[in-house]
């Protein structure tokens, strides 16, 4: 250790004892009035593949099971589970915490979006806040009994994610991909991240996979053809669903519908999530 340390290793090149530290010496505790057995995280490699709406789906699925759901939008700067689920009130709190907002069937929500005056209001924050603010989304809200939370990432590989994986217990993540995306490269780089952090990638969902011609049924793979098989065998891991481009999601998601959407499309990684 130096002898000027401040026990800021930010601020310090030093490669010493104190430094050498194990991700998980960096998690953060829960607010003590939560419960929360099972946390998934669901990251994409950029932003713009479906990684809410994958999300959103998800926890809609898991609650159908009869699971006690919740999503932390930690998407801070392109928060969009509140308007897919139509979730218009304000989150509530005191001065020591903040309480959730119920979907319809009853998934707990925390987004920025359900703080801030104005749905429409920019969150321009630097990496730092935005961090905070999904830390305090785990510490200050109350979440009530929750089976599984999905924790909606923000998207990439970079300094906000890194720092929301080492700050909350994830114990598995989902990788979403689109078929315009350099597929294998995007999956090694969020494989890469879990593997530092020691947590399991539980597989592959693609949305935007294909469209269904609503004549003949045929599948179309309007973003070209997917390389999302030969991805998943080159990294061991499981193709959890494929979700196609579809009008009605798309409505359903706009309109703040999504609990009323029935499809199959990602049943397997909804089992995958409950049998962990
Ligand atoms: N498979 C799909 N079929 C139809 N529309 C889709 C599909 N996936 C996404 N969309 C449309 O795109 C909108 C944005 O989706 P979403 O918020 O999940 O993506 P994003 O925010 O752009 O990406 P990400 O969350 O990955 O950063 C949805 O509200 C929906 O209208």
């Amino acid at each position: 250790m130096s002898e000027n340390c401040t026990h800021d290793c930010g601020s310090c090149s030093e490669s010493c004892e104190s430094r050498k530290q194990k991700p998980e010496d960096f998690l953060e505790q829960p607010n003590e009035a939560s419960t929360i057995k099972k946390v998934i995280g669901i990251v994409s490699g950029k932003g713009g593949v479906g990684k809410s709406l994958v999300t959103s789906m998800l926890a809609v699925l898991l609650r159908r099971k009869g699971l006690n759901t919740a999503i932390l939008d930690a998407d801070i700067t392109g928060p969009s589970i509140p308007k897919m689920f139509g979730l218009t009130e304000k989150a509530r709190g005191t001065e020591n915490a903040i309480f959730p907002v119920y979907t319809k069937e009853g998934t707990q929500v925390m987004s920025v979006n359900l703080l801030l005056p104005d749905e429409t209001d920019p969150v321009v924050w630097r990496g730092p806040v935005i961090a905070g603010t999904v830390t305090q989304f785990w510490k200050d809200v109350i979440w009530s009994d929750v089976d599984v939370m999905l924790v909606d990432m923000p998207p990439g590989t970079g300094d906000v994610p890194l720092t929301v994986f080492q700050s909350i217990p994830v114990d598995g993540i989902i990788v979403v991909t689109s078929p315009q995306e350099l597929v294998s490269m995007i999956v090694g780089k969020a494989v890469k991240m879990a593997n530092m952090m020691n947590i399991p990638v539980l597989g592959l969902v693609e949305n935007m996979s294909y469209l269904e011609c609503p004549d003949c049924g045929k599948k179309i793979a309007v973003f070209g053809e997917s390389h999302l098989n030969e991805t998943a065998q080159k990294f061991g891991l499981p193709v959890l669903g494929r979700v196609p481009v579809d009008p009605q999601i798309a409505r359903a998601a706009d309109e703040g519908k999504i609990e009323e959407l029935r499809g199959e499309w990602l049943d397997a990684a909804a089992e995958q999530v409950e049998g962990l």
